[in-house]
């Protein structure tokens, strides 16, 4: 499910499945990257215009992952249902970098970042598999969602 309230921060509301889950019933720590992943996908539907599938499959444009980190503060449980905040916290060239908190019923439970890189995958190109700059109407309509570390 996909909620988008206040301005700059996109929300995407999940149930935790067993299979999230390690031996001690608590998230496993990689599926967070997952969950950020997800809320980056359904941020572009959501507040960009299109779909990620048009953006990779059509623009042949990639988004691969150059950094990212996470805090784990308190653990999330098969069945809760948690809530992944997106903010767009700056952006350069060709790289866009993401805040990312997960909330649960007890408040945050997670803090990540991640950095972006906006990749031409067109292999006519001879840019294939480089970075390249953020298309002008993507950057505006970046900069329309918000950037910044205020909401
Ligand atoms: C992504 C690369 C091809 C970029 O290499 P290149 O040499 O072309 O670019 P630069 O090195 O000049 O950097 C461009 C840009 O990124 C910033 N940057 C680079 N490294 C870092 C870093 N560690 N931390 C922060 N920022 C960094 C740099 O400052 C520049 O910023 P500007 O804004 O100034 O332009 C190459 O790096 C590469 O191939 N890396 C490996 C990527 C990878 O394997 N990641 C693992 C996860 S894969 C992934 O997440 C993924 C997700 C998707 O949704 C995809 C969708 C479609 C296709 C692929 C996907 C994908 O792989």
């Amino acid at each position: 499910m996909t909620t988008s309230t206040a301005a700059g921060v996109h929300k995407l509301a999940l149930d935790v499945r067993f299979g999230d889950c390690d031996p001690a019933g608590i998230v496993y720590f990689p599926r967070f990257f997952d969950f950020f992943h997800q809320a980056m996908e359904t941020w572009f539907p959501a507040h960009l215009g299109f779909g990620y599938d048009e953006f990779v499959r059509v623009r042949k444009l990639g988004f691969p992952a150059v950094h990212t980190e996470a805090d784990f503060e308190r653990p999330s449980r098969f069945g809760d249902r948690i809530e992944i905040h997106l903010r767009v916290i700056r952006l350069g060239r060709s790289s866009i970098e993401f805040a990312y908190e997960v909330h649960g019923q007890d408040g945050r439970r997670v803090t990540g970042r991640s950095v972006c890189v906006v990749m031409n995958l067109d292999e006519r190109s001879p840019e294939h598999g480089a970075a390249v700059a953020i298309p002008a109407e993507l950057r505006e309509r970046i900069e329309a969602f918000g950037v910044g570390p205020e909401v």
